[in-house]
C-alpha cells in the first residue's frame, strides 16, 4: 500500500472536498485504489499556510471553522500564505493546485505549478488557467522532472472528458467537438425558463458552489472559451490561444429571448466548439444558440455538462455529466492521483508495510 504525501494550494470549496474525501474515505481508497492521501501542508490566500511533515488530520481540517489568518495558530503555521515556500519545501509527492482561475495569464495558477513540477512534485489541478494558457510549458516541466502533470477536472469537473477522449477513443479520429461546458451559465438558463431573474439566478449558481469567485467569466463566456481551448490544444493537437476564439456570454439574454424560444419549442444554450478546417486547422467559437427541442444537448439541465465529439469511425459520441460541484470536482483530483499511481508513482512515494 502507497501512500501519497500532499500539499492543498487553496482551500475553498473544491480542496475543502477532497479534504472532506480523505477524512470519509482513506481506508476505502486503501482497500480499492491501493494507496492512501496524507495531507502535509495547506496554503490559502486567506487562511494562510501550514507544513506538518508527519501530516493534518483531515477531519480537523474539515471541521475546524478558520477565520482569515487561521492557520497561523496550527502548529507549524503561518498567518500567511507562502505558497512559493510550502510548493517548493514541503515533504508532499504531489501539489494539488485549486487556487482561483485568472482568465487572462493564468497566473499565480501557473507559478504554483511550475515550482511543484521544477522540485519534483506531480501536479494535479483544477484550474483552467494553467492548462489553457501554459500546458505546453508545464507539462515539458514534468516530463523533464520526470513527474506529471494531470488536469481532468479543468473541464467538466469529474466527467472524464479528457481521458475518455485521448484513451478510449484513441484511433476514432476526432474532427471536432460541441457542447455546454458551463454549470453556471447552464443553470441560470433553466432557472431563468422557470421565470427566475438573471441577477437572482447567478447568486443561486454562487450558493451552490458551482460559479467562479468572479461568475463574469461563467456568464460572458470566458471560462468556456478556456474550456475550448484546452479540449482542442489536447484532443485535436491545436495551438490556440484564448484570444484566437470568438466569444459571447448568456449575460445579454433576457428573460423575453427565453419565454420566446419557449414558445417556439426551442432553448438557449451556450455553446462551446471547435473543428478541424479542411487545411488542418482548428476554429474555435462560444456564443449562445437557440436549439430545437430535438437537439441532442438541448435537454441537458442544471450544472450537468455535455459534449459531443465527431468522429470519423463513430459519428457523434456525447458524453453527459456534472460539470461544477465542489465533491464532484474534487472527484477529479482523486481521478488524476489515481492515473498518476496507475503510471507506476509510486516509487516516489512511501511504500507503508
Ligand atoms: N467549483 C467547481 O465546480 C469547479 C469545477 C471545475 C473547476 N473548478 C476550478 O477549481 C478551482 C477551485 O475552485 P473552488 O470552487 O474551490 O474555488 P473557491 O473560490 O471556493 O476557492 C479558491 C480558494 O483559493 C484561495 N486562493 C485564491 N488565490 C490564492 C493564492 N494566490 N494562493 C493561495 N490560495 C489562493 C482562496 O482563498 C479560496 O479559498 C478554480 O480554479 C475553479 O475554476 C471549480
Ligand atoms: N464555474 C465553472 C466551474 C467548472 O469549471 C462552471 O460553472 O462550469
Amino acid at each position: 500500500m502507497t501512500i501519497y504525501n500532499i500539499a492543498l494550494i487553496g482551500f475553498g470549496g473544491v480542496n475543502r472536498a477532497l479534504t472532506e474525501l480523505i477524512a470519509a474515505k482513506n481506508q476505502l481508497w486503501e482497500r480499492d485504489l491501493g494507496f492512501r492521501l496524507n495531507i502535509v501542508a495547506v496554503s490559502d490566500l486567506y487562511l494562510g499556510s501550514v507544513i506538518s511533515p508527519n501530516g493534518l488530520d483531515a477531519k480537523t481540517l474539515v471541521d475546524a471553522k478558520f477565520e482569515k489568518g487561521g492557520f497561523g495558530q496550527l502548529s507549524g503555521g503561518s498567518a500567511e500564505a507562502d505558497n512559493e515556500t510550502i510548493i517548493k519545501t514541503a515533504p508532499a509527492d504531489i501539489v494539488v493546485e485549486a487556487t482561483y482561475t485568472n482568465p487572462n495569464d493564468g497566473e499565480p495558477a501557473v507559478s504554483h505549478c511550475r515550482w511543484a513540477l521544477e522540485t519534483g512534485k506531480h501536479v494535479v489541478t483544477t484550474n483552467k488557467g494553467p492548462v489553457a494558457i501554459a500546458a505546453p510549458a508545464l507539462k515539458a516541466f514534468a516530463k523533464t522532472n520526470g513527474v506529471r502533470f494531470e488536469y481532468e477536472g479543468a473541464v467538466m469537473s469529474g466527467t472524464p472528458i479528457i481521458r475518455m477522449a485521448e484513451r478510449t477513443l484513441a484511433g476514432a479520429e476526432l474532427k471536432g467537438f460541441e457542447g455546454i461546458l458551463n454549470g453556471t451559465s447552464n443553470f441560470v438558463l433553466g432557472r431563468m425558463e422557470s421565470g427566475l431573474d438573471f441577477a437572482s439566478a447567478v447568486k443561486e449558481a454562487q450558493k451552490l458552489g458551482y460559479a467562479e469567485a468572479d461568475p463574469t467569466a461563467d456568464v460572458e463566456g470566458f471560462d468556456v472559451r478556456l474550456k475550448v481551448v484546452i479540449l482542442a490544444n489536447e484532443l485535436l493537437g491545436a495551438n490556440l490561444k484564448p484570444e484566437d476564439i470568438s466569444c459571447k456570454g448568456v449575460s445579454g439574454l433576457s428573460l423575453s429571448d427565453i419565454e420566446e424560444a419557449a414558445k417556439a419549442n426551442s432553448r438557449w444554450k451556450l455553446i462551446g466548439a471547435a473543428v478541424r478546417n479542411d487545411d488542418g486547422s482548428v476554429t474555435g467559437s462560444v456564443s449562445p444558440k437557440r436549439l430545437g427541442l430535438d437537439h441532442p444537448l438541448a435537454g441537458v439541465n442544471g450544472a450537468t455538462n455535455a459534449v459531443s465529439l465527431d468522429t470519423e469511425l463513430l459519428g457523434a459520441v456525447t458524453i453527459t455529466g456534472p460539470g461544477a460541484g465542489r465533491i464532484e470536482t474534487a472527484y477529479a483530483l482523486l481521478s488524476d492521483i489515481v492515473a498518476i499511481h496507475s503510471a507506476g508513482a509510486s516509487s516516489t512515494a512511501k511504500e507503508a508495510a
